[in-house]
């Protein structure tokens, strides 16, 4: 007992210290660690790191982490939060496909619930947030970044709302995500034809604001966009960003349950089946 009490310890002021380095205080999201976090203490400002190899694909776990990250936030009255990925090439390949494949049917309930959640959590956050977008970004990676009030994505990669690809619609709360970057023709032409964009096209057409050279890069540019918010009561910023997001937030908690069994509904086609299921296939005989 008492030595369990010592190990603790040691392993806090072990943990403290490689964070005092750096000034960050870490902590993680729960039990699965799909999530690492680092605040700095200076700025207050999070940064948020999807650890799930090889690709940050959103699972049941990782949404759950996730989640609790973002309450976690919420709770501390986070300054601001950077959401970026431990991986060299791939900010979130977007939703789990082998959680739609053969689905089990607890099990998806659960998933398209965690999804719901983090959606809600991070749209309607009352802290400033901000993407940085280390590497490719299709679909629900897309989605994750559109939340967040400001994208830098670094060069050479792809972000776009790619579902009409795989055979799927894009869900109504990723849409109306889209549609608040983009305007409603450019998100039209996007999603219908299932675009994904280079990291300029997407400069562009106004579905990134900045370009990084690297992920080091990219969180600097992100950290200068939270920190303009030092200017602002952070509840007046709150607040406005809450209404302007206000409708897109009530459709889909006015309507969670409908929105859960059309998912259901969708994934259990045998057309959309099928269209999954070879969709697997090519991605692994590349
Ligand atoms: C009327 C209204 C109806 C609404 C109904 C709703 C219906 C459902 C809506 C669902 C919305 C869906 C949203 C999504 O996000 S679907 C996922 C879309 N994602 C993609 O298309 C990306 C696919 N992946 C890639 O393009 C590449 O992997 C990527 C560019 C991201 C990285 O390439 P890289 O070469 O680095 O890596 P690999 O391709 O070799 O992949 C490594 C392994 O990871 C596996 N993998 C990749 N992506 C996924 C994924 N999304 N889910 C699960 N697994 C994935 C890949 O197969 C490799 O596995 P192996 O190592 O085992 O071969």
């Amino acid at each position: 007992m008492i030595r369990n009490s010592i190990n603790l310890l040691t392993k806090k002021l072990i943990s403290s210290t490689s964070c005092q380095r750096t000034r960050m205080r870490c902590f993680s999201s729960g039990a699965t660690n799909l999530v690492d976090v680092n605040v700095n203490d200076k700025t207050g400002i999070a940064v948020v790191t999807l650890n799930r190899p090889p690709v940050n694909s959103l699972n049941l776990e990782l949404l759950t982490d996730l989640s609790k990250t973002l309450d976690e936030l919420e709770s501390n009255r986070s300054k601001g939060m950077i959401l970026t990925s431990s991986s060299k090439t791939v900010f979130s390949a977007g939703l789990d496909i082998l959680e739609m494949y053969n689905p089990e049917p607890e099990r998806s309930k659960a998933f398209w619930t965690a999804l719901q959640d983090v959606w809600l959590k991070l749209y309607g956050s009352p802290y400033p947030t901000a993407a940085a977008i280390n590497g490719h970004s299709p679909a629900g990676g897309c989605l994750l970044a559109i939340c967040c009030e400001y994208r830098v994505m670094v060069n050479d990669f792809t972000i776009g709302l790619n579902e009409t690809r795989l055979g799927i619609s894009a869900p109504s709360f990723f849409i109306s995500s889209f549609r608040n970057v983009l305007s409603t023709r450019e998100a039209e032409k996007a999603l219908t034809l299932g675009t994904m964009f280079s990291s300029d096209e997407a400069l562009k057409v106004g579905l990134v604001d900045e370009i990084a050279t690297d992920k080091a890069d990219s969180i600097n540019k992100c950290e200068n966009f939270l920190l303009e918010f030092k200017k602002v009561s952070s509840m007046a910023r709150a607040f406005t960003k809450q209404s302007l997001r206000k409708k897109d937030l009530e459709e889909l908690e006015n309507n969670r349950e409908q929105d859960l069994q059309l998912f259901l509904f969708a994934i259990n086609q045998p057309i959309v089946q099928k269209g999954l299921g070879a969709y697997i296939q090519s991605l692994k005989k590349k």
